[in-house]
């Protein structure tokens, strides 16, 4: 074997490895959290030594207080701390938060707390286990294979688990809504009625209706999620199923709703959306449109070194939405056709929120 080859035989080695041992990344971030390691170095208020952490904690055995540099030094390799020296002249580091911890600290109205916690419960870990199982059986997910029920009849006796989402939806809500209100105002111009349809709670829908205090705003939701929420002056909730029939409005806000479906699921939703703006019988012209909140999966020939990443999160949440929920990241092409199939002449997208865009979707 000559050297080049010896050379890439190794990186090909190293790759696999990191492969194998990835998942200690999320697992490592899942124990910082459980500790409650965000919140303390964020209340010592400045650079925190190891030693002063292993004092914070106060859960941890003494028989483990010398493993903790050892989690922290992945968390720290992974971009969850930073080391900054305690001051001036003084030899020691201390931890400090970067921004990806501070979006883990529990005060946080944007934290990702709740998400982290879903996503890495051993109930929604324990599918992918049985993902190879899955691709050899008939069971719809492998959530599936692996409980022997749907999520959502999992989720049904759990009510746990749709609480910690649900507090995970409230918080992306929060940092959505600032950026839509912000960089989206012209698209809520002219419209006298909105209906977030698969609105949750409501957070996304009180703050537009704060922001735009002329416009009606609807949350409709599945009854038992809207059950004994208080309607406000702009803002009223409604419970309904979107497969059946959606409350008449201007436009229809779609967020992070579409990806649960699949394409058939989906065409019916979006026929229901089009149906609710087009009976709100005005008289004046108003651009009817249906908003959407989702990812457009990138094109693969458009992934580069600076965009791979965004790209590979993307892909996880394609593979999250299939083992767990039989839903689907999209590309626009495959966005287009579901427009074009459920009757819309028209859209655009406006890549504005990371991970996700702000689609128009137009009659
Ligand atoms: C992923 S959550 C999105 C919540 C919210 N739009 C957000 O992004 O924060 C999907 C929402 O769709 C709602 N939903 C599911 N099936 C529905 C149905 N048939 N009719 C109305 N809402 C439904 C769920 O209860 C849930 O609140
Ligand atoms: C946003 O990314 C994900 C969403 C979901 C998800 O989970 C739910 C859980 C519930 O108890 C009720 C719900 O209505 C929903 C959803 O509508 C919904 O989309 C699940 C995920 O991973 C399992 C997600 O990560 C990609």
């Amino acid at each position: 074997m000559d050297k080049v080859n010896v050379n890439e035989l190794l990186e090909a080695q190293a790759h696999v490895w990191n492969h194998i041992f990835s998942f200690i990344n999320s697992m490592s971030l899942k124990c910082a959290v459980d500790l409650g390691i965000p919140d303390i170095i964020h209340s010592h208020g400045k650079p925190m030594t190891v030693a002063e952490l292993v004092a914070a904690l106060p859960t941890l055995n003494p028989t483990k207080a010398r493993y903790i540099y050892r989690l922290m030094r992945i968390l720290v390799h992974s971009g969850f701390f930073a080391q900054q020296k305690l001051s001036h002249g003084v030899q020691e580091d201390g931890y400090v938060l970067t921004n990806a911890s501070r979006l883990l600290l529990k005060d946080n109205p944007l934290s990702l707390t709740p998400f982290l916690k879903f996503e890495l419960d051993p109930i929604l870990t324990k599918p992918w286990d049985f993902l190879g199982l899955w691709f050899q059986n008939n069971d719809c997910t492998s959530f599936y294979t692996a409980h022997g029920k749907t999520y959502w009849d999992y989720a049904d006796h759990d009510p746990n688990l749709g609480n910690i989402f649900n507090e995970g939806m409230a918080s992306d809500a929060r940092l959505v809504s600032s950026v839509l209100i912000d960089k989206c105002k012209g698209s809520f111009e002219g419209l006298d009625s909105l209906v977030d349809v698969g609105g949750g709670t409501g957070t996304l829908a009180k703050a537009i209706a704060h922001a735009f205090p002329h416009l009606d705003c609807t949350v409709f939701d599945l009854p038992h999620v809207v059950a004994g929420l208080q309607d406000s002056c702009n803002l009223k909730y409604v419970g309904g199923d979107m497969f059946e029939d959606v409350p008449v409005a201007d436009a229809v806000l779609l967020k992070w709703i579409l990806h649960d479906w699949n394409d058939n699921e989906c065409l019916k939703i979006l026929k229901r959306c089009k149906e609710a703006i087009l009976n709100q019988d005005k008289g004046v012209m108003i651009k009817k449109k249906v908003m959407i909140i989702d990812m457009v999966l990138m094109d693969n020939e458009k992934v580069n070194e600076e965009n791979s990443k965004t790209f590979e999160t993307q892909l996880f949440m394609d593979m999250v939405m299939m083992a767990v929920l039989t839903g689907r990241q999209r590309r626009e092409d495959e966005w287009a056709r579901l427009f074009c199939a459920a009757g819309f002449s028209h859209y655009k997208i406006f890549p504005l929120l990371g991970l996700r865009s702000f689609i128009e979707v137009y009659p």
